[in-house]
């Protein structure tokens, strides 16, 4: 049995259990329960609030967890990163009242400056030369300055609303962040097969994301115009008709070129274009 550390409630919650259920692994919501088994997988999900999830990582009180890269960084445990999941992606910035005069990061100096993220603001303004008075505070970071508690802050932006009806500006980006997997270094192997089980089958949806099966009717006169035109796995699937002038083709297309791509078909003559998700796919 694997355990999956995963945040309790917020923002990584959702996006964290819906990665479990297109993977096909259940589990059973709704119960208020901290430890819950998969009724078809060898995975135990233990919710916790994001913070700890680092520890109890490198700890061994799970195997393994998702959590923000922001919150990793700044715990600095020990856990290796497992894979990247391309969710729940912001920046951690340094913002200040949108009035003033800035002219780059020395503007800092002497500055009191208020996060939920200080080892990594440390870190960044000693690499800066910049020495700065960091006031720590675990939520509400962005009314400090009105409220006359901080001259700036350092703290999570996504699309910037949050600081635009502070009267805030960004003023230097200094990490990006997105969920990880992250693991603990020792993990026996059986764990780890679970675990490469569990990514093989997180890597098959993946791969499906943002493509879609097409199938179409192609007059036979025009067939290679059409295989030409398809950018296909390999090479489309081609299957006769009962009609000896056309036939099918099958063929997996990517939602960037799609509608480029279905545009140019019907200008060289395929007919009833059916267009269906796919779930998983296997390279
Ligand atoms: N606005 C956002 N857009 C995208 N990702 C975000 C945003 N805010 C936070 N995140 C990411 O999601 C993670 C969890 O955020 P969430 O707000 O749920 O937790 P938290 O702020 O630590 O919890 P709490 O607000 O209960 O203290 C953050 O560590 C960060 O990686
Ligand atoms: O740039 P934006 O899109 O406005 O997002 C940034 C905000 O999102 C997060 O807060 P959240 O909404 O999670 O509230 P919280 O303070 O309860 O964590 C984060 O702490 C910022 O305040
Ligand atoms: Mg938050």
């Amino acid at each position: 049995m694997l355990r999956i550390a995963v945040q309790s409630k917020g923002r990584l919650f959702e996006d964290t259990m819906n990665l479990l259920a297109e993977a096909d692994i259940k589990i059973n919501a709704g119960k208020r329960t901290l430890l819950v088994q998969s009724s078809n997988f060898p995975l135990e999900v233990l919710y916790l609030r994001d913070d700890d999830i680092p520890q109890s990582v490198a700890g061994g009180v799970a195997d393994i967890g998702v959590v923000g890269e922001n919150e990793f960084m700044e715990r600095g445990e020990d856990a290796e990163i497992i894979s990247r999941l391309g969710f729940s992606r912001c920046r951690l910035s340094l913002a200040i009242p949108k009035d003033i005069d800035y002219h780059g990061i020395e503007w800092f100096n002497g500055k009191k400056i208020a996060t939920s993220y200080p080892n990594i603001l440390r870190n960044y303004l000693e690499k800066n030369r910049i020495n700065t008075d960091i006031h720590v505070i675990t939520g509400s970071v962005e009314i400090s300055p009105g409220i006359g508690l901080a001259d700036g802050i350092f703290d999570i932006v996504s699309s910037g609303s949050t600081l635009v009806s502070n009267n805030l500006r960004e003023v230097e980006v200094v990490m990006k962040s997105e969920a990880l997997l992250i693991g603990n270094k020792q993990l026996n192997g059986e764990k780890r097969d679970i675990l490469q089980n569990m990514l093989f089958r997180f890597e098959a949806v993946r791969n499906a994301e943002d493509k879609k099966y097409v199938r179409m009717n192609a007059p036979k006169a025009r067939l290679q115009e059409i295989i030409d035109v398809l950018p296909g796995l390999k090479s489309p699937t081609v299957i006769p008709l009962a009609d000896e002038e056309w036939c099918s083709v099958h063929t997996v297309l990517d939602q960037k070129r799609f509608w480029e791509i279905i545009g140019r078909l019907k200008e060289i003559g395929a007919q009833g274009i059916l267009v269906t998700p796919i779930e998983k796919m296997i390279l």
